[in-house]
């Protein structure tokens, strides 16, 4: 049987045209190749797991590639590019400086820098996580930073910019990493998921791409683990909620149309339901106040940008946000957020939660929302 190898390492790309999501830093830096207007110092900032170390090994392979393509891609057939692709290169240096933050690690990586390469025209280093260099490690690093052999070339990845020096900053080309978007993702993991011959709904991989908060690393891990427990290499949405622990979107739906009718027993039903679903009250608060929030955002053309949903969920929300009137969700927002700040302190967890459910459909009752008149005394008025 052959090894399992995680998708995120057998899908790393290996050309600037195959990264996701990052044109802004592929094109600029293939234009510099291109032009011979490369700079000797990087900084990829960005987060966890959206193609850092990706871009910069991209960069090591395609700069000595003795065979460029005419758009700046390295050919993947040269010796060199095949000791790249083996990790057999003696051109590329990495020190994570998560776990070599030390003096001497860092003056272990400038020895080498003074000999030239022996094939090929660059040395590349990549330090990754470098805010975690202790300061003396900085300091021994800002000399050859400052006076780098014209054959060196320094990548600095990070999580968090604001930690760097400014000493470092200024003397780096600065990259900014975006998250990914819900649909590149989405985009992505199909192709995978094709090439790997299973059959995915496309909400399925939607959920994955949102739980993933813009990093494709980890859609990439949770996509793995979500085919592990499929069967038949199917990958259904109602089993990738389950598995990743997901409360379906139709709930927070269905709770804001109760809420909106102010249709206080429904809200209680469903609160219950949730929660013997096995999620959490104050997880579904969260979860809610999320949910106004889109609502929100979604009644201006141009805050609706701000959405990070998939586009079929998109259409859902535009609908609720039409019957969803500002002052209701400016007022839903503000008790939610108590609730939400209060939730830890509170002795009964869940009457806190229906206490501030109950002040909600009572907002949208003061509004006058509930549309059928002849109900008006089941409502929280009676
Ligand atoms: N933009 C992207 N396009 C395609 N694949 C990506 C991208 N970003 C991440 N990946 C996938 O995730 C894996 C990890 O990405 P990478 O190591 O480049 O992330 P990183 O930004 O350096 O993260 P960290 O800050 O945690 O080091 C890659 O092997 C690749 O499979
Ligand atoms: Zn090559």
């Amino acid at each position: 049987m052959e090894n399992f190898v995680v998708s995120a390492r057998k899908y790393r790309p290996q050309l600037f045209d195959s990264v996701v999501g990052q044109s802004h830093i592929t094109t600029t830096l293939q234009n510099a190749i291109r032009t011979n207007h490369l700079a000797q110092a990087f900084l990829f900032c960005g987060p966890r797991g959206v193609g850092k170390t990706t871009c910069a090994r991209i960069l090591a392979k395609t700069i000595n590639c003795q065979n460029l393509t005419q758009e700046a891609e390295a050919c993947g057939e040269c010796e060199s590019c095949k000791s790249f692709q083996n990790n057999a290169s003696f051109n590329i240096h990495e020190l994570d400086a998560a776990s070599n933050n030390s003096v001497d690690d860092i003056r272990n990586l400038i020895d080498q820098v003074r000999y030239p390469p022996q094939s090929g025209k660059y040395k590349i280093y990549i330090i990754d996580e470098v805010h975690m260099l202790s300061t003396s490690a900085f300091n021994a690093f800002l000399k050859t930073l400052e006076e780098p052999p014209s054959y060196a070339i320094f990548i600095l990845a990070t999580t968090e910019k604001h930690k760097i020096l400014p000493t470092i900053l200024s003397r780096c080309q600065i990259f900014d990493f975006n998250r990914i978007q819900i649909s590149d993702m989405t985009h992505h993991l199909a192709n995978i998921a094709a090439k790997e011959g299973i059959t995915a709904e496309l909400e399925a991989l939607e959920l994955i791409a949102q739980k993933a908060d813009g990093g494709l690393r980890d859609a990439l891990s949770m996509f793995d683990l979500n085919v592990t427990f499929s069967q038949d290499n199917v990958l259904k949405y109602a089993e990738v909620l389950d598995n990743l622990h997901i409360l379906d979107y139709d709930y927070y739906f269905k709770m804001t149309e109760a809420l909106l009718k102010s249709n206080v027993s429904d809200t209680f039903l469903l609160f219950d339901e949730i929660l013997k679903k096995g999620f959490d009250g104050h997880q579904f608060i969260v979860g809610l106040l999320e949910h106004f929030r889109n609502l929100l955002v979604c009644k201006d053309p141009v805050t609706v940008r701000l959405m990070q949903v998939s586009e079929s969920v998109q259409k859902k929300y535009l609908d609720q946000s039409a019957s969803a009137p500002y002052s209701f969700l400016a007022s839903a927002l503000s008790i939610g957020s108590s609730c939400d700040l209060n939730y830890k302190a509170a002795k009964n967890q869940k009457l806190h939660v229906e206490i501030c459910l109950l002040k909600m459909a009572n907002i949208a009752h003061v509004l006058n929302l509930a549309t059928l008149p002849a109900t008006e005394g089941d409502g929280v008025g009676k």
